[in-house]
């Protein structure tokens, strides 16, 4: 069956709120909502093997452990499972005191009770009580009308209630009441505020009540952009009679993959508290991912007030409680969202690494905030515990992404004409073998290419030229051993003659005429003195561009030999490279 030519004869589009006063577009967020987790329940209830006792244990720790100070742990009255993870949890005394549990039940009379027996004995707790508003819901499931819904809701809420006071009452539970509006982003608003309204009624006229009651406002399946929720929401906000007496949270289904966006405007429209789960699992496409939401807000300088310092051993919970695995492109948490492949922005990312180590070392001292601003990197993963590697190399690198490879593992701050000569160098092996090369490797088709041996004892079997020993002596008299093509020439010269005599030497061993075109020092950071040099045959001209070759050690002088040394080799390869070619 192909796509519609035209799918409005299919599916209808959403119908916008009339909202034209609409405030939250102006508005900014600026403190972090309410969290509730609700990976053990709405996350749990999406998976194919939900969770065992043991993955829920382990999976509330860590949550808990991330600073979540609201958990909906259950649908006690669903399963066995569900019941005895809720029993243990109150019974084991897991539950910190500063924490509250969720427990989800529908509106039954004998589910809620089971839902009651599971919590017995928890110190604070909050029912969500659930029913769904929405036209499709009563004219399709249940096959009744708005008001069966509205006394539905209104009578279990009572039942509620007197649970509520009787377990107080029994065994000193703190009790709340969320009502969950299942449908809700489907729903007539002015039935969704009618009914919310009466529950609240309902639950109050029992007697005053120390916390208010939750509304929870999802988007159960989410069916229209993220600004039409925004809308609903802050229409709710604006018409439920005595908002500031409420909480308003919304709980946001990733249908169109919007509910991260979703979740943030209705918090501009007024949401207090926001329902998620770690990295959006949950029913379909997903609960809202809480990590994200909570990284958004870190991100902009706002403190979410969970702790995701250690997102690795999250990931690792969350995996071998959900058996759902991270998606390496995953906001945050994915495998690769901090690393480059592509030359521009690995450019972009080294000379950021340099501009703000300059900024922040002028700021030293100043008391003014060290701004995290990089291109590329929106934010600093090592604040999240994760290792990274923000540059990898493959076919769509570039020169900047290959230098900043080469700095890390070898400590050489390349310039820039070096750079482009060993970028071909690296495209070529890259293009031909059509992978990613690693860090390691690239370090070590420097180390060939360039025959860069930070000691005498590499492997060399390859190279034309050595330098075998090395010695400045007391008198400022340099002494050296080469070996041109296995034979040893001894060098002794001033160091200001010395750079002369050695291609004098080279010269007369191959018959070529070398001279030196350029040479760069420089000091690395570990203390090594590395030196850059570009010599060119006088005789053969096959390269007008010249060989380069680099050098480093302790001593300076000791540097430039190597780095002579090395641009010899080069010059050597290329020949008989060349030479190979006209063959
Ligand atoms: C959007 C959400 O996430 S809502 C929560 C969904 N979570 C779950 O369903 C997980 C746990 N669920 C379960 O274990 C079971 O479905 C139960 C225990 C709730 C009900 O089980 P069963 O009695 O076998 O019914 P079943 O699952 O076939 O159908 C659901 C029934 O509940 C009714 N129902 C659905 N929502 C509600 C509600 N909020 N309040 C009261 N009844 C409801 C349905 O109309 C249907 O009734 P019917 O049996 O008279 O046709
Ligand atoms: C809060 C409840 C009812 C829910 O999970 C939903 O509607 O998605
Ligand atoms: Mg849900």
């Amino acid at each position: 069956m192909p796509m519609l030519a035209n799918p409005a004869e299919k599916y209808a589009g959403y119908v916008p709120c009339n909202l034209p006063d609409r405030q939250w577009p102006s508005r900014v967020t600026k403190k972090a909502p309410v969290w509730l987790s609700t990976d053990l329940r709405d996350g749990n209830q999406a998976l194919v093997r939900p969770m065992t006792i043991e993955q829920k244990s382990l999976l509330f720790k860590n949550l808990v452990h991330c600073g979540f100070k609201e958990l909906e742990v259950a649908f006690p009255s669903a399963s066995d499972t569900e019941f005895e993870f809720t029993r243990k949890l109150v019974e084991e005394n897991l539950i910190p005191d500063d924490v509250w549990i969720q427990v989800m039940a529908p509106a039954r009379s004998e589910h809620i009770k089971k839902t009651f027996e599971a919590i017995k004995g928890a110190k604070h707790v909050i029912i969500q009580l659930y029913t769904n508003t929405s036209s499709l819901y009563h004219e399709v499931i249940l096959q009744c009308s708005k008001a069966d819904i509205l006394r539905m809701t209104v009578d279990h809420t009572h039942v509620v209630r007197s649970l509520a006071d009787e377990y107080s009452a029994l065994y000193g539970t703190t009790f709340r009441l969320c009502y969950g509006i299942e449908g809700f982003s489907q729903s007539d608003l002015d039935f969704v505020i009618d009914v919310s309204t009466q529950l609240k009624n309902a639950w109050e006229s029992h007697g005053p009540s120390e916390y208010p009651v939750i509304f929870n406002l999802p988007s159960t399946v989410e069916c229209a952009p993220a600004n039409h929720f925004a809308d609903q929401v802050e229409y709710f906000c604006r018409n439920m009679p005595n908002r500031d007496q409420i909480i308003v949270g919304v709980h946001a289904h990733n249908d169109r993959g919007t509910a991260v966006s979703a979740t943030e405007l209705a918090l501009l429209a007024g949401a207090d508290r926001v329902d998620g789960c770690l990295f959006g699992n949950g029913e379909r496409t997903g609960n809202v991912d809480i990590v994200t939401l909570g990284l958004n807000l870190y991100s902009q300088g706002i403190s979410p007030n969970l702790d995701f310092s250690d997102l690795k051993e999250l990931i690792d919970v969350a995996r071998q409680c959900t058996d759902i695995p991270i998606h390496p492109r995953q906001p945050y948490a994915g495998e690769l969202v901090f690393t480059a492949f592509s030359g521009a922005h690995q450019d972009g990312i080294r000379k950021g690494f340099r501009a703000m180590a300059e900024r922040h070392a002028r700021l030293e001292g100043t008391g003014q905030p060290k701004l995290w601003t990089m291109p590329y990197l929106p934010v600093d993963p090592t604040d999240f515990g994760l290792s990274y590697q923000a540059v990898r190399v493959n076919g769509q690198s570039g020169k900047g992404g290959i230098a900043h490879l080469v700095e890390k593992s070898l400590h050489l701050d390349l310039p820039r004409d070096i750079q482009i000569a060993f970028y071909k160098t690296v495209q070529d092996i890259c293009d031909a073998e059509a992978k990613e090369l690693t860090a390691d490797e690239i370090a070590s088709i420097f180390r060939r290419t360039y025959h860069f041996h930070q000691d005498n004892s590499a492997d060399v079997s390859s190279d034309t030229a050595l330098l075998r020993a090395f010695n400045i002596t007391d008198t400022d008299v340099c002494e050296g051993i080469l070996s041109i093509n296995g034979e040893c020439r001894t060098i002794s010269a001033d160091v200001d003659d010395l750079r002369s005599a050695i291609i004098s030497v080279i010269n007369e061993a191959t018959g070529f005429s070398l001279e030196v075109q350029k040479q760069e020092f420089q000091v690395l950071s570990t203390g090594m003195i590395a030196t850059y040099i570009c010599i060119r045959d006088g005789v053969r001209g096959d390269s007008p561009q010249g060989w380069w070759g680099v050098g480093s050690a302790r001593d300076a002088t000791e540097s430039m030999v190597r780095s002579v040394v090395s641009a010899v080799n080069c010059t050597f390869d290329d020949h008989k490279r060349l030479d190979g070619l006209s063959k």
